[in-house]
């Protein structure tokens, strides 16, 4: 994958394997520096990524009522302890004067550029809000990320199960009414709640 600079990864976790007190050599975890440069790789891939550059596609559809999507499966990684938190992304905007649409599955991509990069939540919440704002033009945009830190379960405060629940509102999504509506939606009813 272009632009992430894999062999500069591989001799770093060798390093950390060294300084953890492991044998790099044994057999076990000759390939995990290599594997971990892939998998980083992945797993940063949105470092490289805009948004524009999975958003090419929006139609005219003439709707200009709220579009949500909901339970966006979300893996991104703690910037402060390099491990994963993980949950659920819900996005809906309300389409602009020309009712201009995207393809469903391009807000899940959007989602994926974003996460793919070292993230704090809130900030993750945000960039996505604003780059459907800057390149859809709706009326509205609320996104909603329900999330689990493994830095907080899994050492630290040790809290398995804590959720953490980030929201952004733009446009009329500011207005009661809109907002309360979409969060019934994301919280509420649908088959799988
Ligand atoms: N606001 C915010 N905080 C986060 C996020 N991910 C992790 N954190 C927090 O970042 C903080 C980093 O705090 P530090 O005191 O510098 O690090 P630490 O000593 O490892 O802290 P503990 O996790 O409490 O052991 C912790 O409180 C984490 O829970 C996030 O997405 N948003
Ligand atoms: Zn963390």
């Amino acid at each position: 994958m272009s632009g992430i600079d894999q062999p500069r990864i591989e001799a770093a976790v060798r390093e950390i394997l060294l300084a953890v007190g492991e044998d790099p050599d044994r057999d076990g975890l000759r390939d995990t520096p290599a594997r971990v440069a892939r998998s980083y790789a992945e797993i940063f891939a949105g470092m490289h990524q805009e948004a524009e550059d999975v958003m090419g596609v929006s139609f005219d559809l003439g709707h200009d009522e709220m579009v949500l999507v909901r339970d966006i499966p979300v893996y991104s990684t703690c910037e402060h302890h390099l491990v994963p938190f993980h949950g659920m992304a819900h996005i809906g905007y309300i389409p602009g004067g020309e009712g201009r649409v995207t393809g469903l599955s391009k807000l899940a991509r959007l989602v994926e550029v974003y996460a793919r990069r070292p993230q704090v939540q809130e900030r993750l919440t945000t960039q996505v809000a604003d780059a459907l704002m800057r390149i859809l033009e709706p009326l509205g945009v609320i996104t909603v990320f329900e999330c689990e830190h493994l830095c907080m379960s899994m050492r630290g405060v040790q809290k398995p199960g804590a959720t953490t629940i980030t929201s952004a509102v733009r446009g009329q999504f500011r207005e009661a009414t809109s907002r309360s509506e979409a969060m019934s939606l994301i919280m509420g009813g649908g088959h799988s709640r």
